[in-house]
């Protein structure tokens, strides 16, 4: 044999394991409107730059006539590329090889290429599509696992995780991405859950479609495990490059900076788009829209806890995290979904040297017994906790009403805020009017010959005293009261006076965040 043959023979041999599970599985993989795991990465990554690691790697199981089944690459294909020309790593479970389930060594490959990712302080992105652990492989593919969850939760915070769920995710499984950064899901084609329907049935006796228990729109609006999902696996995997794009490559870097727009600084429509009238509603992204970037808005988490709008965004260029009260719904309250919402985000961007802007309606947190047993206390609390360990240029606007614990909550000068902008519409209080006066003044109300009169007059009196920015401006929480129409051009001013911002904390193991 001379060379060339032995390089033909690697030819083959790699033809071999890009077959995967073979033309059939393939064939059926395609019918359930799903791609392989190769033709994922083909679209993910930018043309030609995928290079494959460990692609010769088998299993080593005798178990259960598993030694007489080849099993090319163990199921999961693993390397680097390259996405909008930055380095990526990422692994693409093969569910034509073993239904994609986990094993010692297609464990191995991944934690492998997650190592690397760390090392080279580059984005890692997990493609699934698993029957979960391998059942023939017993407690070593539980082991496997561990191996990946260990790796998600000491590159949290380093470099940037991204999930993609393109298949079923079952069991212990769906803790990895649980612990990523962003998880995406493809409509009818994933699914995620502990345990699946026949289980539930037979524990609680409730009976559910796999699609209704764990399917892409459940966990978008409803768990809040997701923050997106697509129609197709095309569509998923263009957002995850949309989203890339964002982000900066790891916990050391600045998000990369994009060509400032052509458009006015001074937003004249901005004047419009707030009812004047404190109670009416309105849709704070028609806020976000007159502030950033044209088009640059990318909303996290659009259908889950939709009383906090949060995403990212460009301001001249620059990257920032939004964290905004929507008053369109529930009035902008605060609860126990959208307060988990809001704080991790927060803590992601701080994560990333992401600056935080914070667009602030708010009545404050949503009265009730569900929500009181349900624990707003705990959740509410990460709120403050998130904003006041965070250490990026933190910017607030109040674009209306700030009231009481939420307003504290919601990035205040006094838990750390570098900058509080106030609109000069701004009611900025304990509580609103109406109920302030009721309780204070109730003895005047009930002694009164006319108490509607008497009520309306205090009030009024109330509002003029406390429900304007003035107060909080005299004493210096609030920096500066601004004409709407200039938020675009103060914010610009704050990031561009911030860009070298440094602040350090008490030295610690690590904080204790309210869970
Ligand atoms: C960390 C702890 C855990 O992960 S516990 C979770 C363990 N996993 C499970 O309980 C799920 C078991 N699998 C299933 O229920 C089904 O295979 C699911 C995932 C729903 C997919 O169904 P379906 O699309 O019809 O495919 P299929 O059943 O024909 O499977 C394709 C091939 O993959 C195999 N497979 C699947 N799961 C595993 C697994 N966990 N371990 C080993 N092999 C698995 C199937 O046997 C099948 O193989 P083949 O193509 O017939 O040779």
């Amino acid at each position: 044999m001379d060379i060339y043959e032995k390089i033909n023979e690697l030819y083959d041999r790699k033809r071999q394991i890009e077959l995967g599970g073979g033309d059939d599985r393939i064939a059926k993989q395609h019918e359930k409107g799903k791609l392989t795991a190769r033709e994922r990465i083909d679209l993910l990554v930018d043309e030609g730059s995928f290079v494959e690691l460990n692609p010769f790697v088998e299993h080593r199981t005798t178990d259960f006539g598993m030694g007489d089944l080849a099993g090319p690459g163990d199921g999961v294909v693993t390397g680097f590329g390259k996405v909008n020309g930055r380095d990526i790593y990422l692994f693409s479970q093969d569910f034509t090889v073993f239904g994609g389930a986990l094993g010692e060594m297609h464990a191995q490959k991944i934690a492998n290429v997650m190592d690397l990712a760390a090392k080279n302080g580059a984005p890692f992105i997990g493609l699934n599509d698993s029957g979960g652990a391998r059942i023939q492989e017993g407690v070593v593919s539980l082991d496997g696992y561990g191996h990946i969850f260990y790796r998600n939760a000491i590159y949290s915070g380093v470099i940037p995780q991204i999930s993609v769920i393109m298949g079923p995710c079952a069991g212990g499984a769906v803790y990895s991405p649980a612990i990523t950064d962003f998880v995406f899901m493809v409509d009818k084609t994933s699914q995620m859950f502990i345990t699946g329907p026949k289980v539930i049935e037979t524990v609680t006796g409730e009976k559910i479609s796999s699609e209704d228990l764990g399917g892409s729109k459940v966990h978008n609006a409803i768990s809040g495990n997701a923050h997106f999902r697509a129609a197709s696996e095309q569509e998923v995997l263009q957002q995850v490059r949309q989203l890339l794009s964002y982000l900066p490559q790891n916990n050391e870097e600045k998000a990369p900076v994009s060509d400032a727009p052509d458009m006015e600084d001074y937003r004249a429509d901005l004047t419009e788009v707030i009812p004047f009238d404190a109670i009416r509603p309105y849709d704070v992204r028609k806020v976000i829209e007159q502030v950033v970037d044209t088009n640059s808005f990318l909303e996290v988490q659009p259908e889950f806890a939709r009383n906090v709008v949060i995403g990212l965004a460009r301001i001249k260029g620059e990257v920032v995290g939004l964290v905004c009260n929507q008053p369109k719904v529930m009035a902008g309250g605060l609860d126990i979904d959208s307060s988990d919402k809001a704080s991790r985000f927060i803590r992601f961007c701080d994560s990333f040297n992401i600056p935080l802007i914070t667009f602030e309606d708010v009545t404050g947190f949503f009265p009730g017994i569900k929500q009181e047993h349900g624990g707003i206390i705990r959740h509410g609390a990460k709120i403050l906790y998130a904003y006041s360990e965070a250490t990026v240029p933190k910017i607030t606007v109040i674009l209306r009403k700030a009231y009481g614990g939420a307003y504290v909550a919601l990035n205040s000068k006094s838990i750390g805020a570098d900058l509080v902008f106030s609109w000069p519409n701004a009611e900025i209080a304990v509580m609103g009017p109406q109920g302030a006066a009721n309780i204070i003044f109730s003895r005047e109300i009930a002694q009164s010959d006319n108490q509607e009169a008497t009520r309306a007059a205090k009030i009024e009196e109330y509002r003029e005293k406390f429900a304007n920015p003035y107060v909080a401006a005299a004493r210096g929480m609030v920096d500066d009261v601004i004409d709407p129409r200039e938020t675009r051009i103060k914010l610009i001013q704050a990031l561009d006076m911030m860009r070298n911002k440094k602040e350090t904390r008490p030295t610690k193991k690590h904080g204790n965040i309210p869970l």
